[in-house]
């Protein structure tokens, strides 16, 4: 396995794999890598012949009072798992090689942005599709592969890749949990013993909603208050509790098999994320 930081060289060795005929999956990430990155990384493997993965903390996409700089970084372990999972290359840029002295540039878009993380974190999806694209461009992947867990991010993403006429799959994953049913996240890292306990009002919740949906509740309202209780009884801070159309992201008054179910939630100071589909069984 290849670590390289610089983005020249990443270039050049994506051109050469390319040249060759070879094909390029990249699965991005911000580093501190779990089994959730793992199933990303080791679905790409199957699905082309370089594996690449991004490690990079992208200070763009963070607001001013969120965890840029508490962010938590292990490059050597993040390469233990990489290697272990069958990544070819790990390409790990600085962020003034990612952003040097007068850059200007952003990539926006717009309706998808709005609501839930985007109502909550202004500016982030800016940074993320930022991001990305640079990640596209420097790494040419023919395929890139990003998790459920952040699901508007998916749909951000795959409204630009549509939008830019970006000749590039994209592929959506399955949310990865713990036993208990807590997403696994990087974040999950900054939680004490009691914290993890109270974090699993998330998937409770959306546990809780997909049961009434399964008996027949088709109302938001109802449904909601339903997730509310589950989460308030846990001393979480409620960010939001949004019922959303799956593809527009769009809210909706009656739940059905495409709605979607997401929700962001404050443990203490760690904020954390999830979402089902009612429709399906993750
Ligand atoms: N539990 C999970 N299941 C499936 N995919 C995941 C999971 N957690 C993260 N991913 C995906 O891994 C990619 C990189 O995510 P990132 O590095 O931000 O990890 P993270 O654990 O989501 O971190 P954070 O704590 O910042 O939310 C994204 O496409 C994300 O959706
Ligand atoms: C896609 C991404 C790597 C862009 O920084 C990040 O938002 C993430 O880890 O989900
Ligand atoms: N997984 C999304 C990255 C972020 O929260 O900034």
């Amino acid at each position: 396995m290849m670590i390289i930081d610089s983005i020249e060289g990443m270039q050049e060795l994506a051109r050469q794999a390319r040249q060759d005929g070879k094909t390029i999956a990249l699965v991005p990430t911000m580093g501190y890598l779990h089994e959730g990155h793992a199933s990303l990384l080791r679905e790409g493997r199957n699905r082309a012949d370089v594996l690449v993965t991004s490690i990079f903390v992208n200070p763009t996409q963070f607001g001013p009072n969120e965890d840029y700089q508490s962010y938590p970084r292990s490059l050597e372990r993040d390469c233990a798992v990489a290697d272990a999972s069958g990544v070819d290359v790990v390409f790990a840029p600085g962020p003034s090689a990612m952003y040097p002295a007068g850059y200007q540039t952003y990539v926006d878009v717009e309706q998808l942005t709005l609501p839930l993380c985007g109502a909550a974190r202004p500016g982030h999806f800016r940074g993320v599709t930022t991001v990305v694209a640079k990640l596209f461009n420097i790494v040419k992947p023919h395929v890139a592969l990003f998790g459920k867990k952040d699901f508007q991010q998916l749909t951000v993403i795959r409204r630009m890749v549509a939008d830019l006429n970006m000749d590039i799959a994209i592929v959506g994953m399955p949310i990865v949990r713990e036993a208990d049913g807590l997403a696994l996240s990087s974040r999950n890292a900054y939680l004490s013993p009691e914290e993890r306990s109270r974090a699993l009002c998330l998937s409770r919740a959306l546990a809780a909603v997909g049961a009434l949906f399964t008996e027949g509740e088709r109302s938001v309202a109802v449904l909601r208050t339903k997730a509310l209780d589950v989460i308030n009884e846990a001393a979480g801070i409620i960010d939001y509790v949004d019922f959303r159309h799956r593809e527009s992201l769009e809210a909706v008054a009656a739940a059905d098999e495409n709605t979607l179910v997401a929700l962001a939630v404050r443990i203490g100071s760690t904020r954390l994320i999830d979402n089902r589909i009612l429709g399906e069984e993750n």
